[in-house]
């Protein structure tokens, strides 16, 4: 279980020596629960990627806790097989100097497999996101942007975490090659219990895949509804905010 318990972050801002910080997150307290899905939802600047680094132990908070089954996230040991991530920024999520195999093989040499599993792994996972096994030799820069965002995709399945936190992930991916990569997320959560956390502008994607949705505004948790009550939404704002992304 992924527990926030009243977090709060500030930013520094108007320069490096300027001593005024602005508050992005404000007393954010949620649960996630091992094989759930839960979206987050906000309009732009409202501290959705802010939050997302802080639950990966990326940034830390600067008040309050996240932790995953009572251990700080903070720690890279708490990380390991039970969070992963996926950015929208996938360029800075690949090494350059790594293939695609190179890449998959990393999570997957730490699950102690037998050489010939992991090679048989790495083609279905490339098959799983589409992509035939020719990509294997292939480094970032030969890919396309949505390619390189399914390899993506497959390293952080590959490791088989417990919960991966998407950033506006797949929305960046074409029509088709984004249903296939919900679906598999689908797959992976009814067989194997793998959960998400879907920080998305995509309502549809969210309502496909999710069990919860958790709105945020300017920092603030302003309501968390279970998605077949979407339509029930209490606050304006998520009112407001549903109707902007379905027209
Ligand atoms: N490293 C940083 N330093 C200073 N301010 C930051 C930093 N990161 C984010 N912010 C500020 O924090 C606020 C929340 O940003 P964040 O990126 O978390 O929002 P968001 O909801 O993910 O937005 P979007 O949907 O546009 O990606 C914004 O006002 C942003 O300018």
């Amino acid at each position: 279980m992924l527990s926030v318990d009243r977090v709060s972050k500030w930013y520094r801002v108007g320069g490096l020596f300027s001593q005024e910080r602005k508050q992005v997150l404000h007393d954010i307290c949620f649960e996630w629960k091992p094989g759930e899905c839960l979206a987050v939802i906000g309009e732009s600047g409202s501290g959705k990627s802010t939050l997302g680094r802080l639950l990966l132990g990326i940034e830390k908070p600067d008040r309050g806790t996240v932790r995953f089954n009572g251990k700080s996230v903070s720690d890279r040991k708490t990380r390991i097989g039970n969070v992963s991530a996926v950015f929208q920024d996938y360029t800075s999520s690949m090494n350059p100097y790594y293939t695609v195999e190179k890449a998959l093989l990393e999570p997957l040499s730490m699950q102690r497999r037998e050489r010939s599993d992991m090679q048989r792994k790495i083609d279905s996972l490339l098959c799983q996101v589409g992509l035939n096994p020719s990509y294997r030799d292939k480094y970032p820069h030969e890919l396309s942007g949505g390619e390189a965002q399914r390899v993506c995709i497959a390293r952080a399945v590959a490791a088989e975490p417990s919960c991966i936190v998407f950033d506006e992930a797949v929305s960046s991916l074409d029509g088709s090659v984004q249903i296939q990569v919900l679906e598999l997320l689908n797959d992976l959560k009814n067989s194997f219990g793998m959960g998400f956390i879907f920080i998305t502008h995509d309502i549809e994607a969210a309502a496909y895949l999710c069990d919860r949705a958790m709105f945020l505004r300017s920092g603030r948790v302003e309501e968390i509804v279970s998605v077949k009550e979407l339509k029930n939404v209490q606050s304006s704002y998520a009112k407001k905010l549903l109707q902007m992304m379905i027209t």
